[in-house]
């Protein structure tokens, strides 16, 4: 019995601190530990903290960011670039985000290294990435990490114990639910979902009382702020939406599943920086990628989680996403049917809805 944070509760520390612009310390056996600052908030003192270290710092970006850049990624997914000497806050952020590219494309040139081991710069993305900043990182080894850690009472993360859950998905558990009489289904009830990580909650609305032994109408909506709330025209979530209660409410049953997945998992400044570079004229995926992301970045299996929990394993699938049906059916949920859902087209989407057509393999 220990009253010490597990692993778990440390990375959720470390996402937390890396939001504030506290560093975090990684370890790994028979390695130099790693200090790690995330770029979108690090500070000019910090900065000049961090050129103090022995080592000259480094500069972490995701291959994705390093591609735009023209920089050679060695360690494949990652890029770790030699911070010049004279480089200063304007030009490390210039770096990581994307929106002056086009007026000053030439940054270069960039030094990325190609020895060593990226392992700890690797996990360094992934955790700044988890935390929804924009994923880029500067780090550097400090001459002592333990006493370094403990002076600074900075969080560490040993990569032994942290790597498995970096790409799980946490357990979340029912935290209560209650009745919800909608506009589109008067038997509604919402469920609460939170995850152990500390993450973002999850909901799930279940309209009537739909027997656990046949499949039932299922929706994974992701949150979409802009469209559900806003009416945005640039998607066509908030239409889904409504659909999705509507369809459910007629039949008398079904399951809307709202996963608090805001962009396809980067958060919502993020998206927000995507739609920046829509204006320039990147189309979504592209615009992910400028940014450092993968196209999308979203973990269903979470969904497939919340249905097992609430006694679900088998659905009718209201969506265009051949990827949504796959995690489905690889974790366990077995979709016996794909229903359209093809609302909300507009003259503002419809590059949208083609580019997802053809690069994400969307269904028309
Ligand atoms: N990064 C990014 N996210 C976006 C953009 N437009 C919408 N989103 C997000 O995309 C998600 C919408 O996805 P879903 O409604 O699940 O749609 P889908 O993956 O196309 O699948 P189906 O609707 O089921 O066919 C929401 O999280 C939105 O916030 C964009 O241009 N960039
Ligand atoms: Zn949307």
């Amino acid at each position: 019995m220990s009253f010490a944070p597990d692993i778990l509760e440390r990375l959720a520390r470390a996402r937390a601190d890396l939001r504030m612009g506290v560093p975090i310390v990684l370890t790994a056996e028979g390695m130099a530990p790693l200090l790690v600052l995330a770029v979108e908030t690090l500070t000019q003192n910090r900065l000049s903290a961090l050129r103090q270290q022995q080592d000259t710092p480094i500069l972490v970006i995701t291959g994705r960011r390093a591609e735009t850049l023209k920089a050679r990624a060695y360690d494949g997914d990652v890029a770790r670039v030699r911070l010049p000497g004279d480089a200063g806050l304007r030009w490390i952020h210039s770096i990581a985000a994307p929106e002056d590219d086009l007026r000053n494309p030439m940054k270069g040139p960039l030094h990325t290294e190609r020895d060593g081991d990226a392992r700890l710069h690797r996990m360094a993305t992934q955790i700044v990435k988890s935390a929804q900043l924009l994923p880029a990182a500067v780090t550097a080894t400090p001459t002592d990490a333990a006493v370094f850690a403990l002076e600074h009472g900075l969080t560490v993360i040993p990569a032994e114990l942290a790597t498995p859950h970096l790409s799980a998905t946490s357990p979340l558990h029912s935290v209560v639910h209650a009745r919800l009489p909608m506009a589109a289904a008067d038997a509604g009830r919402l469920h609460i979902f939170r995850p152990e990580d500390g993450g973002a909650e999850h909901y799930a609305i279940e309209i009537g009382r739909p027997s656990r032994d046949v499949p039932v109408l299922t929706r994974l909506h992701s949150a979409c702020f802009t469209g559900d709330v806003l009416g945005s025209l640039k998607c066509d979530c908030g239409p889904q939406l409504d659909a999705a209660l509507g369809q459910m409410g007629t039949e008398g049953e079904g399951i809307l599943l709202y996963l608090n997945q805001e962009g396809r998992g980067i958060g919502l400044a993020n998206k927000m920086r995507a739609y920046a570079l829509q204006d320039q004229g990147f189309d979504t995926v592209e615009a992910n990628h400028r940014l450092g992301f993968e196209d999308d970045e979203r973990d269903f299996r979470i969904g497939a989680k919340i249905l097992q929990e609430m006694g679900f394993s088998q659905v009718r699938l209201l969506t265009n996403n051949p990827r949504k049906i796959d995690m489905m059916e690889n974790a366990g949920v077995s979709v016996s049917e794909r229903v359209a859902l093809k609302v909300g087209e507009n003259a503002h989407n419809q590059a949208y809805l083609a580019t997802k057509a053809r690069k994400s393999g969307h269904m028309l």
